[in-house]
């Protein structure tokens, strides 16, 4: 099918927030009118800092939370109000930040991965195949299917995490912070392995990070999301070379430079009221005080 694989249009999403005495004062709007689109094959990064709306979008995406207003279409199937279940037919996977809470403690990394397989029939007799294939796929040993995440390192967790995700081939990869557990030089390795496995079985990503350095160097287009809202998006290295906006500006002004050449690239800090603009002086959004509520 031609047309982009995700297309996310007007998306919005509210919660109420509650006083305390639980009753609702008020509601937050943690995504504001979102509209995007990701072409088959491509990867793209939604950047923004804690409390952004990336998890929203993330989650909604997933069917794991509805939309307030808006419409996500996968592939071409309007899927807003599919819910987690079926009708995604096994499209569209996601990759959470904390590999050690996705995976079950009292489960061997072989029992973790066949959950997908078995949930979507793969036939018995072929499991173990399967799982080591998987497991090789994502440069795992074998003899790891044996093992409890508790003898993994963080990186080798996050490797299994990928495996079980890919276990019924999506054509869309979420990854929610998919490296930011990791050590940066484990955090490398994975986006590599990520590049690879895009590009042998077809995948598309959608990348949500507040890290705009791994982000330069995995996504090809960029949405830069403040408070709900997108306030710049484009090619990747348009973005990073002309950033247009104050906040796109300050995030890229705060990514660890490594040359001297970089450094004269990076854009000069945005003023306000003639003074430097730093992320104190951003509103935060009054995000602190609410109860977290599953709708
Ligand atoms: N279930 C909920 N109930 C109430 N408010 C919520 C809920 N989930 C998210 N929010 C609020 O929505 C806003 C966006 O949160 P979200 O988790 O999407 O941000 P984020 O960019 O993913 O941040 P982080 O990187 O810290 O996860 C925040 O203000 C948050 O407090």
């Amino acid at each position: 099918m031609s047309g982009p694989m995700l297309r996310i249009e007007n998306l919005t999403k509210t919660f109420p927030v509650r006083n305390a005495f639980g009753r609702i004062s008020g509601e937050v709007t943690a995504v504001d009118n979102v509209s995007f689109s990701i072409e088959p094959g491509r990867v793209y990064g939604l950047a923004g800092e804690s409390g952004s709306g990336k998890s929203t979008i993330a989650r909604m995406i997933m069917g794991l939370t509805r939309p307030t207003a808006g419409n996500i279409y996968l592939d071409g199937l309007n899927i807003t109000d599919a819910g987690s279940g079926r009708s995604r037919r096994g499209k569209v996977q996601m990759v959470f930040q904390n590999p050690g809470s996705s995976l079950n403690a009292r489960r061997t990394i072989g029992q973790s991965i066949s959950v997908p397989l078995d949930a979507h029939g793969h036939p018995r007799h072929d499991r173990a195949r399967r799982i080591d294939e998987l497991l090789e796929m994502v440069q795992l040993p074998a003899e790891f299917a044996e093992r409890y995440p508790h003898e993994l390192s963080g990186g080798q967790k996050q490797r299994v995490a990928i495996a079980r995700a890919l276990a019924m081939p999506p054509k869309l990869l979420v990854l929610d912070e998919p490296t930011s557990a990791l050590d940066v030089s484990v955090q490398a390795k994975v986006i590599d392995l990520l590049v690879d496995l895009g590009r042998r079985l077809d995948l598309t990503f959608l990348f949500i990070s507040h890290d705009l350095s791994l982000m330069r160097n995995f996504a090809q287009d960029v949405g830069v999301l403040y408070l709900g809202r997108i306030v710049e998006a484009g090619a990747t290295a348009d973005v990073f070379e002309k950033p247009s906006h104050d906040y796109t500006k300050l995030l890229l002004a705060s990514v660890p430079v490594m040359s001297a050449e970089e450094e004269a690239m990076r854009p000069a800090l945005p003023l306000v009221d003639g003074e430097v603009l730093t992320s104190d002086r951003l509103p935060v959004g009054s995000n602190t005080s609410f109860e977290r509520l599953e709708q």
